[in-house]
Parts: C-alpha cells; structure tokens; sequence
C-alpha cells in the first residue's frame, strides 16, 4: 500500500504547487492565528486556487467557534477538515464534512480520542501535548499500542532522515509534516520535500 503525504502549513501558493509536484497527496492550511503558519482566509483561497487536481486540500483548526469555520467553510474549497484541539464528535461533525481528528501523544491517548471519534475518517497522531499547537516538530514513541479503529496518519517532528523509520514501525494509511521540510516557518523547501517524499515510499 501507497503511503499518503500530507505537506503541512502551506503558506504560499508556490509552495502548495510544489509540494503537489513533488509528490504530496494532501496540503495543509493553518487556521490558527497565534501559529507562524497561519493563513487568512483571502490567502487561503489563494493557495486552494493553484492546488492542481487530485491534490486535497485540508483545513485545519485549533479549538475554533463554529463561525470562524462557517467563514472559512464558505470561501475556500475545502476537501477536509482537520481538528486539533479538544473539539467533540457533534463540533466536528456539525459542518457535514470529512474530517480528520488529531492526538497529542504526549499525555494525550490514542484508544479514548478514537472512541469519542467514530465518525473521523483517520486519527491524526503528532507529538505534542493535548491541547497545544502543532507543527513543534516533536516526535512521539512509534513503539506505543495504537488503536486500530481509524486509519492512521503519523505526524509529530518527521523529517527526511527519520519518516522512513516511522513508515516501516507503524505502516500508516499517511504521513503529515510541517517544520521538517521548512527552511524557515511557514516556508516550505523544495529539496527537504523532495527528500522527504521520496523517503516516505522507501519506507
Ligand atoms: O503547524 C502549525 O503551526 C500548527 C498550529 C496549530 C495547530 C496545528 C498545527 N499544525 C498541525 C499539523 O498537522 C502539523 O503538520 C503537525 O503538527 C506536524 O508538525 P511537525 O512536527 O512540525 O512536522
């Protein structure tokens, strides 16, 4: 099976097209102010608009009211929404929409979140605490008991050097990174996504 790569916190459009063109299924919009990935809604139309076909376009959202969802909802084609916050089943379920729950893996616990989630299409686990932001590029033990309810997509400080790792211990339905193809926050470079797409299908 075909590891799926979802290119997180994209925040420019030349940046969405290349990591389509080199291999990325899925990209990531941050609506989440306080993050150095955030985009507004003007500039997430902007990226949606360049991502070529086949490509799906998530939205993610940090414990957002459902109006700033609505909003979003509305002007951007949005392909999937991702919540990564404390949200509940009915808050994410209420837009009618796919959806993708994540985990904090440090302290948090795959087995409850994936109970309280029936409906989320895959747990998104990265390495942060519950409740904080992601994108901390910290990674989570791979070696840990994972439900086996949802698919799984494996996040949390994955990098060129390292995703090959996580790939061949957990087999998961995706992959998502942020920070470790970034020269700098928010800024995606070409030759870390390069990398990291083809290490993930060497895994
Ligand atoms: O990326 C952010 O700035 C962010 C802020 C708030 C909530 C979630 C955020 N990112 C979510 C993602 O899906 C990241 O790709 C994931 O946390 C992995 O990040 P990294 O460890 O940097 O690869």
């Amino acid at each position: 099976m075909r590891t799926r790569i979802k290119i997180c916190g994209i925040t420019r459009p030349e940046d969405g097209v290349m990591a389509a063109e080199l291999g990325a299924d899925a990209i990531g919009l941050v609506f989440y102010p306080p993050s150095q990935r955030h985009v507004d809604i003007a500039r997430a139309a902007e990226i949606a608009a360049v991502v070529p076909p086949l490509v799906s376009v998530v939205g993610l959202f940090l414990d957002a009211n459902t109006e700033q969802v609505e909003d979003v909802l509305s002007a951007v084609p949005i392909d999937l929404l991702q919540f990564h916050g404390g949200e509940s089943a009915e808050f994410c379920a209420q837009f009618g929409r796919r959806y993708i729950k994540s985990v904090g893996m440090a302290g948090g616990d795959p087995a409850e979140v994936a109970a309280a989630h029936p409906h989320a299409l895959a747990l998104l686990l990265d390495g942060h605490a519950p409740g904080a932001a992601g994108g901390s590029g910290d990674v989570f033990d791979w070696g840990r008991k994972l439900p086996t309810s949802h698919r799984i997509i494996v996040a949390g400080g994955l990098r060129p050097d390292n995703v090959a790792q996580a790939v061949k211990m957990i087999k998961p339905w995706g992959v998502d990174c942020s920070s470790g193809v970034e020269s700098s926050p928010g800024i995606k470079d070409s030759s870390k996504m390069a990398a990291f797409t083809q290490e993930v299908h060497r895994g």
